[in-house]
């Protein structure tokens, strides 16, 4: 008979450690999987020392695990961090594993909408279409939340122009930060520059609850929050913890884009999130020196796609120079004039008319 989840946890829950609990009361199990009669799991200690000491708990665990019916193979693997991610600072323990959660779906208190912006593919523009919607709305005299899900590869720092360490002062609420009007609040920015991601899949769920649960959104007419690009845990997770208001995708207008796209919108479909709508990004380029037009990739692939599957078509923002520049300096293209700008002004009235934001 295989064996359950459950009976593994309750194992590894039996072996005492030294100083004190057990390895499932102090939260050092991570990834764990059980796989016919394979369990699999990782012990994350939180310094060397520490894993010096778990090193004879790993061996106990280990030999209860296969006296179970069932167990065929065990495989633990201990990990420690580094003394830098020992040292960072607010003291919050980002990419522990979420807590059990009473009920279904999940509202954030005083936040009246969700809006989860996601994409087929990585480079469409998601993240730009997110800061610039997000300022565009705040301009409009919303109260904007933007929450950077996109744990792999966080850029709502860099394309908001924030890298001050968001406060903590009492060690579980997150002080979010504000920038161009927008509350905004991203892993990038608990995590120190360059540092890679490289958690396994509980505890990505278990940063993103805490980006979720312990910020201080305050009062929001609504949070954006700009989805990793594709159809993986993160979005999984959020679609089905959250209450979410609905979903928008962006695309650029090529087929290849648009397939993705497609994997998107049947995800979100699946887990019976409403689509708001599509946006169809780097739509046409206009010479800033000449004026001439150019459809580099193509014009109306995502319109048309919109109207098949009879989806509000929501915006079709030009590609341009600008939007770049002004996403590496940190202000987003929507804070100022201009076309792109105005087609941004555009999309932020109509969700609101829509009663969207
Ligand atoms: N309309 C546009 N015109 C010109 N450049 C753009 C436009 N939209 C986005 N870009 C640029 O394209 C690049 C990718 O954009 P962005 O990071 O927003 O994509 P993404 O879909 O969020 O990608 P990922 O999910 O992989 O981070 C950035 O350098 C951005 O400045």
């Amino acid at each position: 008979m295989a064996v359950s989840r459950e009976e593994v946890l309750a194992v590894i829950d039996r072996i005492a450690c030294p100083g004190g609990g057990t390895l499932i009361s102090r939260d050092l199990v991570r990834a764990l999987q059980v796989e016919g009669g394979t369990v699999r799991f990782v012990i994350e200690a939180a310094s060397a020392e520490e894993a010096r000491s778990l090193g004879p708990v790993q061996v106990a665990v280990e030999a209860a695990l296969r006296a179970l019916p069932g167990v065929a193979a065990v495989q633990a693997v201990m990990t420690a961090h580094g003394p830098a991610a020992k040292a960072a600072p607010p003291t919050l323990k980002i990419g522990q594993h979420p807590t059990p959660q009473q009920g279904g779906a999940q509202r954030l208190a005083g936040v009246d909408r969700i809006i989860a912006i996601g994409s087929g593919k990585g480079g469409v523009g998601k993240s730009t279409v997110s800061s610039n919607l997000a300022v565009a709305l705040a301009k409009q005299g919303r109260r904007v939340g933007l929450l950077d899900a996109d744990i792999y590869g966080p850029s709502q720092p860099r394309m908001m122009g924030v890298s001050k360490r968001p406060a903590s002062p009492d060690g579980k609420i997150i002080e979010p930060l504000v920038a161009h009007g927008v509350t905004m609040m991203s892993l990038g920015l608990m995590l120190k520059e360059d540092e890679a991601v490289i958690w396994r899949g509980p505890m990505l769920m278990g940063a993103l609850q805490q980006l979720l649960t312990q910020v201080a959104w305050g009062k929001l007419d609504v949070l954006l929050i700009d989805l990793p690009p594709g159809t993986g845990d993160v979005q999984l997770t959020l679609c089905q913890r959250t209450q979410l208001t609905g979903a928008i995708v962006v695309s650029t207008p090529q087929d290849v884009a648009l397939l993705d796209a497609r994997k998107a919108l049947d995800m979100f479909s699946k887990l019976k999130t409403p689509v708001l709508g599509l946006i169809e990004n780097m739509s046409t380029y206009v010479c800033p020196n000449c004026g001439h037009e150019e459809h580099l990739f193509g014009h109306g692939g995502v319109a048309a796609e919109a109207k098949r599957l009879d989806l509000p078509f929501l915006a079709e923002i030009p590609l341009s120079l600008d939007v770049r520049l002004a996403g590496d300096a940190g202000t987003p293209v929507a804070v100022g004039e201009g076309p792109v700008a105005d087609a941004y002004a555009r999309l932020a009235q109509r969700l609101v008319d829509g009663g969207m934001a």
